[in-house]
């Protein structure tokens, strides 16, 4: 496999980098030893030090000097300063990956020398339990081996297929802003249970897994979700009485609106 003795890098350790890093090398698909990251914020440098075993420096060349492919894992509003100060360092036989929302190729691409190969990719925050769900595009210096490296990396932390870019904004909204769309969802289905007099731990439990049991019939059953979901609503019964209060208060216009105002927001970030 082409990336064998290859070592990965991070530039930013908040939230979605410490997520991907914990859960490529739990993995392994990288040893510890083979990851470096770096960060401004020390304290979280200093956890994935101590609980992931990786290399990390406060100073970003360090990680790119090191490192086979570099993912910037930065906010969208600084990214173009992040590449200003390392792109000296990035030869041209490294892989840098993007995760930045909105950014687009060819935005990354023009901060960079000519020929810097380049992959964006949309991952989700699951990634940190090996379930996220990423998409990812190719930039025109990248090659077909890049697009598969890149795909091997975000598959060992869950799914991941490739897009054509226009389609990256879509992306965003469902897959990479999704979790924070069914967190609450999980939190008030427990919420109704403890109103009914369950206790909060059970019902958390119960919500969760109805929630991964769900998913799972979507995926491994092939079966459309209108089908799966005339399958529990008996004539007369529980269920039905439940799905109309969700229709009536547009559960599923705002699901679809919250996934549309998202993906606006990522086209917002690209300008
Ligand atoms: N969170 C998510 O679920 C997802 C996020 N993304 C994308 O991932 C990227 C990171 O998001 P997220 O992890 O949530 O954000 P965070 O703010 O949690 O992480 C960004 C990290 O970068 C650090 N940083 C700031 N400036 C620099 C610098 N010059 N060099 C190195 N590190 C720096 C920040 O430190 P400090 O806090 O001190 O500024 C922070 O620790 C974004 O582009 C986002 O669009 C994509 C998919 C999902
Ligand atoms: O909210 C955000 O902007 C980032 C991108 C996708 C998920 N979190």
């Amino acid at each position: 496999m082409s990336l064998e003795g290859k070592k990965l890098g991070f530039i930013g350790t908040g939230k979605m980098g410490s997520a991907l890093i914990k859960g490529i090398c739990g993995s392994g698909l990288f040893s510890p030893s083979n990851v470096y990251a770096s960060d401004l914020y020390e304290p979280s440098l200093d956890e994935l030090k101590q609980n992931a075993g990786i290399n990390v420096s406060t100073d970003n060349k360090v990680t790119v000097i090191n490192s086979d492919v570099v993912v910037l894992a930065v906010k969208p509003q600084i990214l173009r300063k992040v590449i200003e100060s390392i792109k000296e360092d990035v030869t041209e036989d490294k892989l840098v990956i993007s995760i930045a929302a909105g950014v687009k190729l060819e935005d990354i691409e023009k901060e960079f020398n000519d020929g810097t190969r380049v992959v964006r990719v949309m991952p989700n925050i699951a990634a940190t339990v090996a379930e996220a769900a990423s998409a990812i595009t190719q930039g025109q210096n990248a090659s077909k081996e890049d697009a598969e490296d890149a795909l091997a990396i975000f598959r060992s932390v869950g799914s991941a297929i490739q897009v054509s870019e226009n389609l990256m904004d879509a992306v965003t909204g469902l897959s990479g802003s999704g979790p924070a769309y069914i967190f609450p969802v999980i939190e008030a289905m427990a919420d109704g249970a403890v109103y009914e007099g369950l206790d909060r731990n059970s019902a958390l439990i119960l919500a969760a897994q109805t929630v991964i049991g769900a998913a799972k019939m979507v995926l491994e059953t092939g079966m459309h979700p209108g089908e799966l979901k005339d399958m529990v609503t008996s004539p007369a019964g529980t269920t039905i009485r439940g799905v109309r209060i969700l229709e009536e208060y547009g559960v599923r216009a705002a699901f679809m609106n919250a996934v549309i105002e998202s993906s606006n927001r990522s086209k917002e970030l690209a300008k």
